[in-house]
């Protein structure tokens, strides 16, 4: 027999929702209902103060669907709703500047003194490879760092931190990091089939990663570097929206249309009051490694002057170099595997100017401009 969504909303609504009268499927705190195959996935959002609290409730929900005949798995996860996060605790890193407009108070994570995006306006710009490296150049300067890769259409730090399995359990349903080169490392390529995020939609995927930020035991961070999905859809304005970050970093190419991007990206961040940490300009010339002349290929030093434009800080250039491809697509970051290369001093260049920041708490200022009349 296939399941059907009314199916699992006639078992919801045996279930008393979070007010403990109203039932479950008539609260309105349900995300969409997903049902592929034989497996369920939904969430119920509710206030963050009332999560722990809440957890029974979780729990009945998601065995009541997996008692379905036909239903072989359920995945029913709480995630903050808008008002209850505005109401949640203020346990934000110390050095966060005041929320913007419309940005609401989020519970920060226990251990974890800054969490920042790295993020881009548009895909295939080498996001996911700076924001590896740039996790290992912030470990470089001594700090303890963590990746969370949130980009769930096509989670890349299995592969560019070379791991491979399942993470453990710790308890109940705390899961441990993978360990990659020294980096605590959750992805949702740990967690599921290849296949599987394609489904993970709108509320699904703000749950998942809900799930990877608070549901793993990160232990003590200086900071924990968020790979976020490509583009500046609602996927990824309600993920800027409700995980605590002190700041984002933006990677561009230096092309006229990535640039577009790049601003769309900046603007995304800005509407919800996350301060940019900066832009980086990834493949910004190339070297040829023959006779070491310079080409650049697409139009160099656009994202600096972008960044100048913008108000916003300027990180650094990163060129379009062949061990950098190499490296990170076997899983050898070039960071760690040629730290003393032209290459890895850029990225801990970048880790430095984006530390000096999150340490100093003037996250998102430029420098200041000197002007000699
Ligand atoms: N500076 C660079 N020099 C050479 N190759 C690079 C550089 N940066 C990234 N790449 C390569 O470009 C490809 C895309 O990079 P990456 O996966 O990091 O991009 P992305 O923006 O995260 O992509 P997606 O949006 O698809 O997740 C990879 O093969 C990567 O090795």
């Amino acid at each position: 027999m296939s399941v059907t969504r009314e199916n699992v909303l006639e078992r919801l609504a045996r279930i008393p929702g979070p007010d403990g009268r109203t039932p479950l499927a008539a609260s309105g705190v349900l995300s969409e209902i997903v049902v592929h195959g034989s497996k369920v996935y939904f969430s119920i959002a509710v206030d963050p103060a009332r999560a722990g609290a809440l957890e029974p409730l979780r729990k009945a929900a998601e065995d009541a669907v997996k008692a379905i005949p036909g239903v072989e798995g359920a995945v029913v996860s709480l995630t903050a709703d808008a008002k209850g996060g505005a109401a949640a605790p203020a346990a934000a890193p110390a050095a966060r500047p005041a929320p913007g407009p419309q940005q609401t108070a989020k519970p920060g994570l226990p251990g974890v003194k800054h969490i920042i995006a790295v993020a881009s306006g548009k895909g295939g710009v080498g996001k996911s490879t700076t924001a590896s490296n740039l996790a290992l150049g912030l470990q470089a300067l001594g700090l303890k760092v963590g990746v969370l890769d949130a980009d769930i259409y096509g989670p890349s730090m299995p592969k560019l931190f070379s791991l491979k399995g399942k993470p453990k359990l710790k308890s109940g349903r705390i899961l441990e990091p993978l360990d990659g080169y020294g980096v605590a490392v959750m992805s949702i390529g740990f967690l599921v089939d290849e296949e599987t995020p394609m489904i993970w939609r709108g509320p699904m995927v703000m749950s998942a990663i809900t799930q990877m930020l608070r549901e793993v035991d990160w232990g003590t961070l200086d900071v924990l570097v968020v790979d976020m999905p490509p583009g500046t859809g609602d996927a990824q304005l309600t993920m800027a929206q409700q995980v605590p970050l002190a700041g984002a970093v933006i990677v561009s190419t230096p092309q006229d249309l990535a640039l577009i991007d790049a601003r769309r990206g900046v603007g995304m961040f800005e509407k919800v009051g996350v301060p940019i940490l900066g832009v980086i300009e990834n493949m910004s010339y190339f070297v040829c490694p023959n006779c070491g002349t310079r080409h650049d290929i697409f139009a160099h030093g656009g994202a600096r002057d972008e960044a100048v434009k913008l108000g916003v800080p300027f990180l650094g250039e990163v060129p379009l170099a062949m061990p950098i491809r190499e490296r990170a697509d076997a899983g050898l970051p070039i960071v760690v595997t040629e730290p003393d290369g032209v290459h890895a001093r850029l990225y801990r260049e970048i880790a430095d100017k984006v530390w000096r920041q999150l340490d100093s708490g003037t996250v998102g200022r430029p420098a200041p401009r000197i002007v000699i009349e």
